[in-house]
Formats: C-alpha cells, sequence, structure tokens
C-alpha cells in the first residue's frame, strides 16, 4: 500500500480508488471528543439541510445524528422489504469498510422507513417519502456508551474521485468545530386545524360496527390528523430539539427529504437486533397520567386491572408472540404487562426478547411485524381494510417503521408515532387509538388528543 501523507487511511483510499469498478462505497470512523449529537445535526444545516436524520432509542444508549445522503434506496409498493435488503447487500458486498471499533451504531448505516401502508390514497404532503425510503449520510456521528465516533462515507466512481477524501475530511473538521449557529428567526403558529371531531368519532363507531360484524376481526387502529399553520417554514431543528429534551423516555427520531422532515417522539420499540439478540415491545391500553403521585398510582392501578385495554392490549401480545416464535430460538414472553409512563401519557406494555440466527436481517422482523395490531389491528390485512375505508387520510410514515441497519445485519426500528410532518409553513401531527367492542368514541378522542400533545408542544401550540 502506497504511503501518502496526511490522513493515515489516505493511502488505503487512493489504493480502493484505483481499483474499483463502478460506484462502490469506502467507509472509515473515528473516535471523536465528547460531542453532542443535536448541536451535530444543527451545525449540519448549511450543507445538508433536507438531508438530515436523528435517532435515539429510548433507553438512551445510543444515538445517531447522520448528514447528506451518498446513496439512496427507494422502492415502490411491492417488494419494498425485500429490495431494500437486497439493494443495501449488494452496496455493501462491494463496499471498502474501515472500522476498527467494535460498536453498535458505528460505520456504514441505512437510515430511513417505510410508509405505513403503501395502498392508502396519496396525500400530497407525503409526496417526499416513498414506499420505502433510506439514505446512506456522508457523516454520521454515533453516541454509544458515553463515547463518541464519527462515520465517514464516500460513493466513488474510480480514480477521479480522489480529490473526494480531502474535500469530506475537511467539512468534517469544520462541523466539528464550528460554533458560531445561528437560527432563523421562529415561525408564529397561526392556527390549528383540528378536524371535526363529531366525524371522527362516528368513524369509531363504524370501526365498532364492523368488529361486531366480523366473527374474525378484533381491533382495528384507527388516527386522526391535525393541520398547523404557522406564518413561515418551520425549521426542523427547534422542534427536533424540544422534543429531545421534552420527552428523555422516548425514542426521539428526525429524518428530512428535502423540504420535508418528518420526525417525533415515540415510546415503542419495534425491533432491535443486535447479533443474535432480539428485543421487541407490546405496547398497547393507555391512560392520563395523574396531576399528583396518588393519582398516578390510582390511574395505574385502574390501566392494569381496565379489561378493555387489557384486551386491546393482548391482541399485540398474541401476534408479537406468535411471529417471534416462528422466527426465534427462544423467545421470552412475560405472562403480566407492566406500565410504561412517559410524560403525558401511561401505557400497558409487555417487553419481548428472544434469541435468533445473526445472520437474518433486522429487515425480516421489520416486515413480519408492522404494522402489529397495536398501529394496524387483527388480523392485519381486515384491519388495514377497515382503515383505509374510514380513515380519510394518508398515514405517510406515521405508525410505520423508523431507524437504521448497518453492515452487519443489526439495526433498530422505532414505531413512528407521536409524530408529525413538517412541510414548508405546516405541520401535519397524527395520533391514533386501538378501536375493540368497548371502545368509546369521546374516550378514545381525549386519548388521541393526550397522544397529541408531545408534538403539539414541540411545535409550540401547547403550554402544557
Ligand atoms: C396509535 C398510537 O398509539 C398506539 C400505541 C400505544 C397505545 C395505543 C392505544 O392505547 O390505543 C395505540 O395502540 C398513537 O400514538 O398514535
Ligand atoms: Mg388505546
Amino acid at each position: 500500500m502506497a504511503k501518502i501523507k496526511g490522513h493515515p487511511l489516505k493511502g488505503a483510499f487512493i489504493n480502493f480508488i484505483q481499483e474499483i469498478n463502478g460506484s462502490t462505497l469506502f467507509s472509515y470512523v473515528e473516535k471523536v471528543e465528547a460531542a453532542d449529537p443535536i448541536r451535530f445535526y444543527e451545525k449540519g444545516k448549511e450543507w445538508y439541510k433536507g438531508e438530515r436524520f436523528y435517532f435515539k432509542d429510548r433507553d438512551g444508549e445510543m444515538t445517531l445524528a447522520g448528514l447528506g445522503s451518498v446513496h439512496t434506496i427507494q422502492h415502490g409498493p411491492k417488494n419494498r422489504f425485500a429490495g431494500v435488503e437486497s439493494d443495501w447487500d449488494a452496496l455493501m458486498k462491494r463496499a471498502s469498510v474501515h472500522n476498527p471499533y467494535d460498536v453498535y451504531g458505528t460505520g456504514p448505516v441505512a437510515f430511513g422507513g417505510f410508509s405505513f401502508d403503501p395502498a392508502q390514497q396519496e396525500g400530497e404532503e407525503w409526496s417526499r417519502f416513498a414506499p420505502s425510503f433510506f439514505y446512506v449520510p456522508e457523516m454520521m456521528m454515533t453516541v454509544y456508551g458515553g463515547e463518541t465516533y464519527v462515520t465517514v462515507n464516500m460513493l466513488c466512481d474510480g480514480a477521479e474521485s480522489e480529490p473526494l477524501f480531502d474535500y469530506i475530511e475537511k467539512r468534517k473538521k469544520w462541523i466539528l468545530a464550528r460554533n458560531d449557529l445561528q437560527f432563523d428567526k421562529e415561525a408564529v403558529l397561526k392556527k390549528i386545524l383540528s378536524g371535526d371531531s363529531s366525524v371522527w368519532k362516528k368513524s369509531i363507531q363504524s370501526a365498532i360496527q364492523a368488529i361486531e360484524s366480523d366473527n374474525e376481526l378484533k381491533k382495528v387502529v384507527l388516527a386522526r390528523k391535525v393541520t398547523a399553520v404557522f406564518d413561515q417554514a418551520i425549521e426542523p431543528d427547534r422542534v427536533l430539539r424540544r422534543l429531545d429534551e421534552g420527552q428523555p423516555d422516548s425514542f426521539i427520531f428526525s429524518i428530512e427529504a428535502m423540504d420535508s422532515c418528518f420526525l417525533g417522539a415515540s415510546p415503542e420499540r419495534l425491533v432491535k437486533k443486535r447479533n443474535s439478540t432480539l428485543l421487541t415491545t407490546c405496547l398497547a391500553g393507555s391512560t392520563a397520567r395523574g396531576k399528583t403521585e396518588e393519582e398516578d398510582q390510582r390511574l395505574e392501578t385502574a390501566l392494569l386491572t381496565d379489561d378493555k385495554n387489557r384486551i386491546e392490549h393482548d391482541y399485540v401480545v398474541q401476534m408479537i408472540r406468535r411471529e417471534m416464535q416462528s422466527m426465534c430460538e427462544e423467545v421470552m414472553v412475560p405472562n403480566e404487562p407492566i406500565i410504561m409512563k412517559v410524560r403525558d401519557i401511561q401505557h400497558l406494555y409487555t417487553p419481548v426478547i428472544g434469541t435468533a440466527d445473526e445472520h437474518e436481517s433486522v429487515l425480516r422482523f421489520v416486515e413480519r411485524f408492522h404494522p402489529t395490531p397495536a398501529l394496524g389491528g387483527l388480523p392485519a390485512q381486515k384491519a388495514l381494510h377497515v382503515i383505509r375505508k374510514l380513515e380519510p387520510m394518508d398515514r405517510g410514515f406515521y405508525a410505520a417503521p423508523i431507524g437504521w441497519m448497518d453492515y452487519r445485519k443489526n439495526g433498530e426500528f422505532a414505531v413512528a408515532i407521536r409524530s408529525g410532518l413538517l412541510v414548508k409553513n405546516e405541520a401535519f401531527l397524527y395520533a391514533g387509538c386501538g378501536v375493540v367492542p368497548d371502545s368509546n368514541p369521546e374516550t378514545e378522542l381525549e386519548e388521541t388528543n393526550m397522544k397529541l400533545r408531545p408534538m403539539l408542544r414541540a411545535i409550540g401550540g401547547s403550554d402544557e
């Protein structure tokens, strides 16, 4: 290998670009001084606005912030899971990866997600998001176990790619060092359009009827959309920071696609795969947080013993148990749910753990689990049919898998609830609820209002 002055990997890079045939990824990881990944996201604004992502897991174990896109993977409705997987495999097979750290979430990563249901009518606001949409960042910060890493990815075409290395290194150093951030003037909220609640409550009633008139159909999850209009384009950076600071016990995610940004604070993990260990979540059944500790405890006890919520929850457990057992060697599902509390709401929660073939891709699990009965219903296909009929909107990426996968078949996906889409001067916020025969439309409406609060607060639409 030629010895070249400057960066220790420059020589390897030069050798690599001289040998390749067609476009190929060169990727390397370095440890850097402790840094704030949200700051990294913000600092990347000038160069990479419209091509940034952020993902923090709810355990606070790992955070990713990505800037730029060197490679995009998109697929239409057909074959969208397998299509992403085979494109990603093809890219990785030819990639040259220099990662001396055996750390989860470092090295080349594709970040993105899937739409909830590509067969739903297409909403114009979601035009930037294909049914599956992933990208590989040009640079990415990973914070894991208190250490900070930066991965650089370059897509090279051959020897003429030589200037790329120094160019991106320079950018990276500049972004890491800069401290002169400036924000635009904050957008002012003009109005909130919540939709006609009596119409929405009627659709809950229709879902109950659909369940009662079909022996097989047990549950349908219906959602609503609230539109907030601002005087100018909303800056995603501010909304993301407020979510991150205000919802410490949730997954915080953001994905930008040109002039649109989808972001949220979700309590729900779809799947985390790390080698042979799989974690997934059954989360359904909800109640308010109490104003005092006693009231909070009283609400918790009532939720744990409430038949309607226990049934709503149990359908999720049944499906997840069945899918996990069909794909894993060992599965542990507790017999009883526990409580998960986040700032605005508490849920029935059954954490599930399993052991699977480590060579199986995380995407295989995503495909099998989505949509769980916490977002679609039971059975899924029948529930989707009812949703298409009763929900006059496109869910887009709401209630769908969002997350990352790496070059070792690992990764983590959250369920993108408690979320909203920012497009220019509008914010579209989404919330849904599990409908079973004992559902009360008024109570379900209140439940969706609680679920909207984190996003409303983050866009400056609620002081609660
Ligand atoms: C569909 C949503 O929440 C799901 C997750 C937890 C609890 C739920 C419930 O109790 O209805 C929902 O199934 C949402 O937040 O939009
Ligand atoms: Mg519910």
